[in-house]
């Protein structure tokens, strides 16, 4: 008799990736992608095409005996009595409602306030902030909202054939970015989500780690599911000592602790992770898409970018990029725009501008690790994931800026695979996901370069004193 499969998809900002694995032995056994529609508010109709395509590309579910879905977290999908989307979903990139998220800071009477109460401090990123958003400016919406959830728990809800929005299941890692679930109690906190929407509409339940969610309607298990950082934390196997850093449309640095968090400055999230445990997680707006777009500037490919940037020297010849292209949410500058410092003769070359996309998007994360490190993580070694974590220079670079060993494990779908792993987890009802074989790493253990961080620090800090 064969082996049974398990799947895992990662609903992820740009794309969605399915993986069918060997249940206990998590090999491989086929995979597809589909793309998702840029803009950050999107229909929820297309991740669900977009995830039926997926899974068509990998061959069907049919012969899957466990199904998990890990997703971008935060995103606002709000749903009427029918069960029917009210409007399309505000992503987690989407700052139109940095605004409200000033406001419920406020009104609760500051940053530490909230990271008390939610272990977090709400940015535009956060869904609770999404919802002040709507009450104030689409009050019909706002009204008509009889359930809201997000882009994780949607899909899992999808795959389980439900109307009923009673059937809603979300899990702690993603309930946790909401900013009206609290980690540390494991309760919502209907008070603050009152506050922003004005009412409070059904909320999807909480699914504890490696607990079943349902069936889809040919018999699947459904595992809980899980935000895309808790997912490729699982995926990754990380644990004590190691710090996820992962460069895709977000920067994400995170790792897994045995308490919860409550940074009152905002710069680390007070998460939980998918095995029950904690992920301080400090988030960027900036990461892959600064090599793209100084690829496109250069009228490069990602791979003659990273040559270019291997060309350089450490610095860029004084070039510094400070790279808020999308503004930021760590720092929390939603309407910055990127700057460029130390423009010279000599470092005007293709090679110190592609030296310095990658320096500093790499600064930004370095900035975020020392944040973990302020709320008490210890990190012995950096584990590089994400799109960005393909290019060669970003591997090199990194312990030069991070200061802290890198390894790499080879690209992969690391945040479909933590999602497969959980559903495995699912499958065989034990107390801990199964322990599946790592791929190897390739490991970088250049010596730290402080002064890129310090010139890095002064361009901020002159484009940006308040950051
Ligand atoms: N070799 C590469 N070098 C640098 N960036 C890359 C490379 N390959 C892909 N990317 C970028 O990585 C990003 C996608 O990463 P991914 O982690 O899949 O993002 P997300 O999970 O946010 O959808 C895209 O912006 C893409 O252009
Ligand atoms: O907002 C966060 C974490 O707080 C992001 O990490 C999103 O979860 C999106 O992830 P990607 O699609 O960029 O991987």
């Amino acid at each position: 008799m064969s082996r049974p499969l398990v799947a895992g998809v990662d609903s992820s900002t740009q794309s969605c990736k399915v993986v069918v694995r060997d249940a206990e032995t998590g090999a491989l056994v086929r995979s597809g992608r589909a793309g998702h529609p840029d803009g950050t508010e999107v229909d929820p109709a297309a991740w669900w095409a977009a995830l039926q395509k997926a899974v068509a590309d990998a061959g069907g579910l049919d012969d899957v005996a466990a199904v998990a879905v890990g997703g971008q977290q935060h995103g606002m999908v709000c749903l009427d009595e029918r069960g029917d989307v009210v409007r399309d979903a505000l992503l987690w990139n989407d700052t139109r409602s940095a605004t409200a998220a000033d406001d419920l800071v406020s009104e609760l009477g500051g940053g530490q306030a909230w990271a008390d109460a939610v272990g977090s401090v709400p940015v535009a990123s956060f869904t609770v902030t999404k919802l002040r958003w709507l009450a104030e400016h689409e009050p019909d919406h706002a009204r008509a909202t009889a359930a809201v959830c997000l882009p994780h728990d949607w899909l899992t809800w999808k795959l389980s054939g439900s109307r009923e929005l009673a059937d809603l299941v979300t899990d702690r890692s993603d309930a946790s970015g909401t900013g009206y679930w609290s980690a540390e109690t494991g309760d919502y906190r209907t008070d603050l989500l009152e506050r922003a929407l004005g009412h409070v509409p059904a909320l999807p339940r909480v699914v504890g780690p490696g607990e079943a969610a349902g069936r889809t309607p040919t018999g699947a298990l459904l595992g809980p599911g899980a935000g895309d950082n808790a997912a490729a934390a699982l995926g990754l196997g990380a644990g004590p000592g190691d710090v996820v850093v992962s460069v895709g449309t977000s920067g994400v640095v995170t790792a897994i602790a045995d308490r919860g968090s409550r940074d009152g400055t905002g710069a680390v999230a007070g998460f939980a992770d998918g095995t029950g445990r904690f992920l301080p997680l400090v988030c960027t707006l900036n990461a892959a898409r600064v090599l793209d777009a100084m690829a496109r500037v250069l009228g490069v490919d990602h791979a003659r970018l990273s040559d270019l940037a291997l060309e350089a020297e450490p610095g860029a010849g004084g070039l510094v990029l400070v790279p808020y292209l999308e503004g930021e949410r760590t720092p929390n500058l939603p309407d910055a725009s990127g700057s460029l410092h130390g423009l010279t003769l000599g470092s005007a070359r293709p090679a110190d501008f592609a030296r310095a996309a990658v320096e500093g998007l790499l600064c930004g994360l370095a900035d975020g690790l020392d944040a973990l490190v302020a709320q008490g993580v210890t990190p012995h070694r950096a584990l590089l994931v994400g799109g960005g974590a393909a290019s060669e220079a970003v591997r090199q670079v990194a312990p030069t800026v991070l200061g802290v060993p890198v390894d790499a494990p080879p690209p992969g779908e690391y945040v479909a695979d933590g999602a497969a792993r959980q559903a495995a987890w699912v499958l065989a009802g034990t107390d801990a996901p199964p322990a599946w074989a790592l791929a190897d790493v390739a490991s970088y253990r250049s010596k730290a370069v402080p002064a890129v961080r310090e010139r890095y620090a002064a361009a901020r800090a002159a484009a940006y004193p308040a950051g």
